[in-house]
């Protein structure tokens, strides 16, 4: 069986204490690989080697940083096939989507950043009457930790370590355990493009030994982490009495508002993507649907009969729409929110249960899409995250009804509004507590906007400049002349 390795120092390595965790196909429900399960000492001897590499990196020109970068971005578009199909068999996901859109923005998010930094400039300001002026210089940190999960995996892990990189910074990093293994061979990439030893290093393993390890170690002054939102929460307890600088993309519960005079054909074609994409798997996914009530019955009606033709089937088939949930266990988290929903009055309009896929697959953790309506928009289900194939849908009358709605949650991650009238878009975006928002769009991404959500769904923002700056340290020089 394949052996995932740890990348440290430059090398490929086994963990300190030789023990490993299986890594699952969940498409098949079998394990396919083994993993290093680190603990604190391979953080220890990552840490020691990031450190070892850190004033070389940081005093590498940024052009020939950002070109190392390209090289990685190359090298990741001439291997696509190989990790759309990793990536497929270790998330579930459809490899038509791994191909068309976790690998090429993997690619992109290396290219970008190596690009980026050339354009990165440091702030001068000119005292009128005293003559003196301050020019700010922005230092990397040294080392810092990036902690990324399972639902977009080398997305998610590039978005990360590029800035990081960019910026001049030595990096741990840690992927999912439960998706492991785009970012090892991101690891053979890195060696392949010439990337110097120490200057990234991948520690394989659980949250509560590798990430935790991380999280406290003393000389990693800088955490980034997207994941769920108590896992941030147990992160910042760490960190913050270390006075760390934290970067925390966490969850959603997004709500989909669809106003009666909106592009019709558009809002349902999309929504069927902003509903289901990667299996509902998306910290962005609308999963709850506010429909103004003139439009509830045809939209709910068409709606149900366009996402009954979806079929669930291998992610390895060549028109694969909708493929495997991650794990057996995130399997019955979903499944129970389904239980859930129905205790708390709702209707299964379709889906609401697990499906048998047939063939080789026939033992594998699938979820029909689930529609259900009739709840309150205050219930839990309404409310938690479920990060999974299922949607609500709600019907409102009012502009402030539905803004009541949608700012209902803790998250406020991202919002999407459906309506041809423009001041009324700008109206609703302006009240709705959501990082980011779309008008007549879902998951239209441009790389340089502040990416990131408000209340419990974040702190910080990653994306474009917002990126470099949280990876550096601003100093001030003041020099009176
Ligand atoms: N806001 C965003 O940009 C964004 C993007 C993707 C996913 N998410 C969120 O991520 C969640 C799903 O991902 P997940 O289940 O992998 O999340 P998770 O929080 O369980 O795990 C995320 C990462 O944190 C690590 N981890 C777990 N415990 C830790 C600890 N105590 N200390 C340090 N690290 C620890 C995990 O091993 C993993 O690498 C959802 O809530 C989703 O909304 C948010
Ligand atoms: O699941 C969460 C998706 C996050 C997406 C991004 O961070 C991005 O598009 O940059």
């Amino acid at each position: 069986m394949q052996h995932i390795h740890n990348y440290i120092d430059g090398q490929l390595v086994m963990p300190v204490a030789g023990q490993y965790i299986d890594n699952y196909n969940p498409a098949i429900g079998e394990v396919y690989s083994l993993i290093p399960d680190s603990d604190e000492q391979d953080v220890g001897q990552a840490v020691q080697a990031a450190l070892k590499a850190f004033p070389a990196w940081s005093n590498t020109p940024a052009e020939k940083r950002g070109q190392i970068l390209m090289r990685i971005a190359d090298l990741i578009d001439q291997n696509m096939d190989k990790l759309a199909e990793a990536e497929s068999i270790d998330n579930g996901k459809p490899l038509k989507l791994a191909k068309s859109v976790d690998i090429p923005r993997a690619s992109s998010n290396m290219r970008f950043y190596g690009t980026a930094i050339q354009h990165f400039a440091s702030e001068a300001h000119y005292m009128e009457g005293t003559n003196a002026f301050n020019y700010t210089v922005r230092h990397p940190h040294g080392v810092v930790g990036c902690i990324s999960p399972w639902n977009l995996p080398l997305y998610l892990f590039t978005w990360k370590i590029a800035p990081a990189l960019a910026a001049g910074n030595c990096v741990v990093a840690k992927p999912s355990e439960v998706t492991p293994m785009t970012a090892y061979m991101l690891s053979e990439i890195c060696i392949e493009a010439g990337l110097p030893a120490g200057v990234l290093n991948i520690v394989h393993g659980y949250g509560h030994k590798v990430g935790a390890a991380m999280t406290a170690h003393p000389k990693v002054p800088v955490i980034s982490f997207t994941g769920g939102t108590a896992t941030g929460r147990t992160i910042a307890s760490v960190a913050a009495p270390m006075f760390k600088k934290l970067s925390l993309e966490l969850g959603g519960k997004n709500p989909n508002i669809i106003f009666s005079d909106c592009d019709f054909n558009n809002a349902l074609h999309t929504s069927i993507h902003s509903s289901f994409a990667n299996q509902g798997q998306i910290c962005l996914c609308g999963s709850r649907i506010f429909i103004e009530r003139p439009l509830y019955e045809k939209f709910r009606d068409a709606f149900v009969e366009k996402v009954k033709a979806i079929q669930v089937d291998d992610p390895m088939e060549e028109n694969s729409k909708m493929g495997a949930v991650v794990s057996e266990q995130h399997m019955q988290k979903v499944l129970s929110y389904i239980e859930l929903a129905k205790q708390e009055g709702g209707t299964i309009l379709t889906g609401g249960h697990q499906v048998q896929v047939e063939g080789r697959c026939r033992n594998g953790w699938f979820i029909a899409p689930t529609i259900i309506e009739g709840l309150p928009y205050n219930c839990r289900t309404n409310t938690e995250e479920i990060f999974g194939p299922v949607v609500t849908l709600t019907p409102f009358d009012t502009e402030e009804e539905v803004i009541q709605y949608a700012n209902c949650t803790d998250y406020g991650l991202s919002a999407t509004i459906w309506t041809q009238n423009l001041p009324r878009a700008h109206r609703v975006a302006h009240q709705v507590h959501s990082g980011i928002i779309w008008v007549n769009t879902w998951l239209l991404r441009d790389l340089r906007t502040p990416f990131g959500g408000m209340k419990n769904s974040g702190v910080g923002r990653e994306g474009g400049f917002e990126a470099l700056r949280f990876f550096t340290e601003p100093q001030n020089v003041c020099v009176k002349l």
